[in-house]
């Protein structure tokens, strides 16, 4: 039996050798056919399956050698070529694509890497070959033809079709929201809605705020990125629940304590666009839903100090009875004035109803510095997922703040003033922007920076004391 097993390996190995040399010898148009046919036989008698994707399916591009391509270019397949002791010859190419912040490895014509999914080895190879004849099409055809062969043991084959596959697809869109530079959108008055021009206007946005500078209390953080993971990979549970893919966050509190900053940060975690809403550039709902409705999924759409930026009283009215608030006493449609203003119940349609289905993927997050200026409706349970507080800066934060700036970690401050600092930073009442800007401006020296932090805090809080004092004597006069 043994060796049945030994001819068969050693004429799987003849043949392939043969299709070697027959690369070398015959013409590019015999070449193919030939390689083909014996591709085939090597194929029948080898214990292994081949799958190949083409560049172009037809005339159509293939999505799927896209995202092959892409998630072979990965650093972390890079790493496991390099690390491999089979891959000592492969060969990588170099490519950075327009509008990447990134360089991009690839796998050089024809040559071969392996990979591990769930224990499975398998081996890609980049085939590249001269196209034949150029036939007839309505699209110019690149002079190579390529694809990819995927080698797989045939008993991985269950394997590879459900998962291995599918896994490739949403790695490769990873990899992609992570080279590329995010977009913002905005809207301006007067786009004309009605016309097939898209109503946004986009720019690069490369901000540079990410969880890791953001200050704010780590266990707050940890919480809002968590809760951002969650929703991002929720899918399935969105689709069981019968929800729609869609969530709410609502940032609060005074200016400069980093309600902007955060977006930029949930923007940058996430891979996702932002849609920056004026709404006082909107002129009635049913522009508003015309917008909404051109947004794509995996944005966040964002609409700051929504407190300036809605007229609540034009939504729900009183009741007269109970003289509380109905959000539901408005005419069905959301607008409540044709031709006048947004109105929050139009707003409301969209993050709430219906229309909120439209499209998926996508969060929504307002900002205000006055939450108690917003309407019942919009604050009750269920309407924004996550209410998120920003407030002035904690110790915790404000020890972030020196790492940004100055680049110093906690043990390279003096105890007694970092025990200083903390006693004062939560009663200064300071913004994170104010110390930021104290920061900046002593950037290249940090002992002095540090001194005039903790000056600027104990300033603070004499001022504050002075201010409770003259309130407490005036509320007594
Ligand atoms: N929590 C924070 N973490 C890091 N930097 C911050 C933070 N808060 C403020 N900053 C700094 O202060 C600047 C202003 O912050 P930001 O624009 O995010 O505040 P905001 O809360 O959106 O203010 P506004 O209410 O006026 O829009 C930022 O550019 C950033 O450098
Ligand atoms: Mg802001």
């Amino acid at each position: 039996m043994s060796d049945y097993w030994t001819t068969l390996a050693s004429l799987v190995g003849m043949l392939a050798f043969c299709q070697t040399i027959l690369q070398l010898v015959f013409p590019p148009e015999l070449r193919l056919t030939v390689i083909h046919f014996l591709t085939r036989i090597r194929h029948v008698f080898s214990s292994h399956i081949y799958f190949d994707i083409t560049e172009i399916d037809g005339v159509n591009t293939n999505e799927l050698y896209n995202a092959v391509q892409l998630y072979l270019s990965s650093s972390v397949t890079l790493n496991d070529a390099v690390s491999s002791s089979n891959n000592n010859n492969t060969r990588l190419s170099l490519t950075r694509v327009p509008n990447s912040s990134s360089v991009t490895f690839g796998l050089s014509n024809n040559d071969r890497i392996t990979d591990v999914f769930n224990g499975v080895t398998v081996l890609w190879e980049h085939v590249v070959v001269q196209r034949q004849v150029q036939s007839f099409s309505w699209r110019p055809m690149p002079e190579e033809k390529r694809g990819f062969t995927l080698q797989i043991n045939k008993r991985d084959k269950t394997l590879v079709l459900d998962s291995y596959l599918d896994y490739i697809v949403g790695k490769s869109e990873e990899i992609r929201r992570r080279n590329e530079e995010r977009l913002l959108y905005t809207n301006s008055r007067g786009v004309s809605l009605d016309s097939r021009s898209h109503p946004w206007d986009s720019v690069r946005f490369k901000h540079p705020s990410t969880f890791e500078t953001l200050a704010m209390d780590p266990v707050k953080k940890k919480r809002i990125m968590e809760d951002l993971r969650e929703f991002a990979n929720g899918q399935g549970f969105y689709q069981k629940t019968g929800r729609a893919w869609k969530r709410g966050y609502l940032l609060y509190g005074p200016p400069g304590t980093g309600k902007s900053s955060l977006i930029a940060a949930m923007a940058n975690f996430l891979g996702y666009d932002i849609y920056d809403l004026e709404l006082t550039e909107v002129q009635n709902n049913s522009e508003l839903r015309k917008l909404l409705m051109k947004t794509s999924s995996k944005s966040l759409i964002v609409i700051e100090d929504i407190d300036c930026s809605i007229n609540f009283t034009k939504r729900g009215k009183f009741k007269k009875k109970s003289g509380s608030y109905d959000p539901d006493l408005t005419n069905g449609s959301g607008l409540d004035e044709p031709g006048s203003s947004v109105t929050l119940s139009g707003l409301l349609n969209f993050t709430d109803g219906l229309w909120s289905c439209c499209g998926s993927e996508r969060i929504f997050v307002f900002t205000t510095n006055h939450i108690e200026k917003l309407d019942s409706a919009l604050l009750r349970s269920g309407r924004m997922d996550m209410h998120i507080h920003m407030g002035f800066c904690g110790f915790q934060a404000l020890k972030i703040l020196l790492k940004n700036y100055l680049r110093i970690e906690e043990d390279e401050i003096d105890g007694d003033v970092l025990k200083e600092m903390e006693e004062y930073v939560e009663e200064a009442e300071i913004t994170p922007a104010d110390v930021s800007e104290v920061l900046i401006r002593n950037r290249s020296d940090s002992e002095k920076a540090v001194r005039e932090i903790l000056s600027v805090l104990k300033e603070r809080c004499t001022l504050n004391a002075a201010d409770t004092i003259l309130v407490l004597g005036v509320r007594q006069t």
